[in-house]
């Protein structure tokens, strides 16, 4: 006999905690099946890992910083593994925390794996099966692989968290958020970097806040090859090599780290046997309110084909289990105007349209204001480089639709603003805002 649920969530990353914890919250007997770690992608291999070397890779720079502001003595070498060790240890904490209030809130947690059996039915990976009349997909995804030689001797990025040493000199293949974001922070903490980039960097975004990244990165020391296309890697003792299609070898480098996106985990599902249709690249076909084709079905998060965010996957995962369990027909998450944070160095925080595509959308009516100039705290250290903010505006009346910062301080600086411009803020309520003196946000709301 299989064990009755009224909600059955597949992964425990963020997307599936957050559904299996409102839906709980809201009185349903929820089943949740993970059998990794619990947190997934964001807690394990993602964001809190990545956010902690970013937050190293602050005081690295503020340490010769420091010194050009009058602090005397020596910065204390990176000591990586001691790092690695104390980023556990917090994640641990966090892990646990979610074991206890899973127990609270009374979720069922099964450590397994669960496959469709039919569009009511989970087989456990022991063998049980659990049913349910709601069941929500929340598998995520996982690193990109390519078919060519030698490609395993490549990194991937959940295994950068598991490194023991600093790699010296780290050959990066890609471009997107996960290549920039550890090419910026390993060269801050002493690495050689190489960058393999096949056409741009960070193609979603804007081409003017690209080239002035572009800037920072090629500054701070990091070498990008573009046009690159990887044939295979080779290995020479301890020494790699990048074989590249168009230009030949390159190297030796001691850890190469492929970053070419992801995909989704919906190969192990069986999910034939519910019906759920998958589109192309595998992610499962969902519409604006989560729902498959199977009613009853809902999946969301990095298996489906919407923005690859934490907050996403959450924000999805509670109006769902509000919609569903809490009364609130009209719960659906609005997928418009998502600000994202690339934590480089410096960071690049967006939100709402590129200048590109507001002139797609609204040809003849976009006005842009920007902003360069060089951050006081850098500029009082000697240093060059400069900020850039971006507001893109449409129509008389000047409807903020897009707003862009690439600078120190910008992942804090931006959530407030993505508020706003979500409300529908002009660029006459900017105007109309006094500023915070001296800082670099004043600038948001001096442009003329
Ligand atoms: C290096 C890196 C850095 C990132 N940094 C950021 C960031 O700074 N900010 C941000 O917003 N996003 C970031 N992301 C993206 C973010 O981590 C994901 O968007 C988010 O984790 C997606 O959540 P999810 O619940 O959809 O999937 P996941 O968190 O991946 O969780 C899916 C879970 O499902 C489990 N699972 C798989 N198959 C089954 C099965 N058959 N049965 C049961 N369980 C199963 C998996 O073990 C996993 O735990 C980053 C990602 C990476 C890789
Ligand atoms: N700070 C954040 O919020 C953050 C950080 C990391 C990841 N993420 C999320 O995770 C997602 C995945 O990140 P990602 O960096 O893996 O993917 P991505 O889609 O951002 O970038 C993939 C990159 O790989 C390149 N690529 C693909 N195939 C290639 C090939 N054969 N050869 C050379 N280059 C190739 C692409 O040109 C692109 O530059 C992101 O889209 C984002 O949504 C978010």
């Amino acid at each position: 006999m299989s064990e009755s649920f009224d909600l059955i969530v597949l992964g425990a990353g963020s997307g599936g905690l957050a559904t299996a914890f409102r839906a709980a919250a809201h009185g349903a007997r929820v089943a949740l099946l993970e059998p990794g770690a619990l947190g997934g992608t964001c807690v394990n291999l993602g964001c809190v890992p990545k956010k902690s070397l970013w937050f190293a890779a602050q005081l690295a720079q503020d340490q010769s910083r420091a010194r050009a502001y009058g602090f005397s003595g020596t910065s204390g070498d990176f000591d990586w593994e001691h790092f690695r060790l104390r980023r556990l240890a917090y994640i641990d904490g966090i892990k646990q925390r979610y074991d206890e209030r899973l127990q609270e809130a009374g979720v069922v947690l099964l450590r397994e794996a669960g496959r469709f059996v039919s569009r009511d039915t989970i087989a456990t990976t022991s063998g049980e099966e659990l049913r349910a009349r709601q069941i929500v997909i929340a598998t995520g995804a996982r690193p990109q692989k390519l078919d060519i030689p030698g490609f395993e001797l490549g990194l991937i990025s959940d295994d950068m968290f598991g490194l023991r040493e600093q790699p010296r000199h780290i050959a990066i293949v890609g471009a997107g958020y996960i290549a920039v974001e550890f090419a910026s922070v390993l060269r801050a903490l002493g690495s050689e970097v190489t960058m393999f980039i096949r056409d741009r960097l960070l193609r979603q975004f804007d081409n003017e806040m690209v080239a002035a990244m572009c800037e920072h990165m090629a500054r701070s020391g990091i070498h990008m090859v573009y046009g690159a296309k990887a044939k295979g890697l080779r290995r020479d003792g301890d020494a790699l090599t990048f074989e590249d299609e168009m230009r030949g070898d390159w190297g030796p480098f001691d850890a190469v780290l492929w970053a070419l996106g992801r995909v989704p985990h919906s190969d192990r599902l069986d999910l034939d046997a519910a019906g759920v249709m998958l589109d192309d690249k595998g992610y499962v076909i969902t519409d604006s309110w989560q729902n498959t084709n199977v009613p009853g079905i809902a999946a969301l998060g990095d298996v489906t084909s919407r923005r690859a965010l934490t907050p996403v996957a959450v924000a999805a995962g509670r109006h769902l289990a509000d919609r569903w369990f809490g009364g609130m027909a009209d719960a659906r998450l609005d997928y418009d105007d998502i600000a994202s944070v690339v934590f480089s160095e410096p960071p690049l925080a967006v939100v709402g349209l590129s200048e590109a595509d507001a002139n797609t959308r609204f040809p003849g009516q976009v006005r842009v204001y920007r902003s360069r100039f060089t951050p006081m705290q850098w500029s009082l250290a000697g240093e060059q480089g400069r900020s850039l903010m971006k507001i893109i505006c449409v129509g008389e009346d000047e409807r903020v639709v897009g707003m862009h910062v690439l600078g120190p301080g910008s992942d804090e600086m931006l959530q407030g603003f993505a508020v706003a411009l979500k409300m529908g803020m002009r660029k006459r309520d900017l105007d109309a805002t006094v500023a915070i003196h001296p800082s670099s946000a004043e600038e948001l709301v001096l442009m003329r």
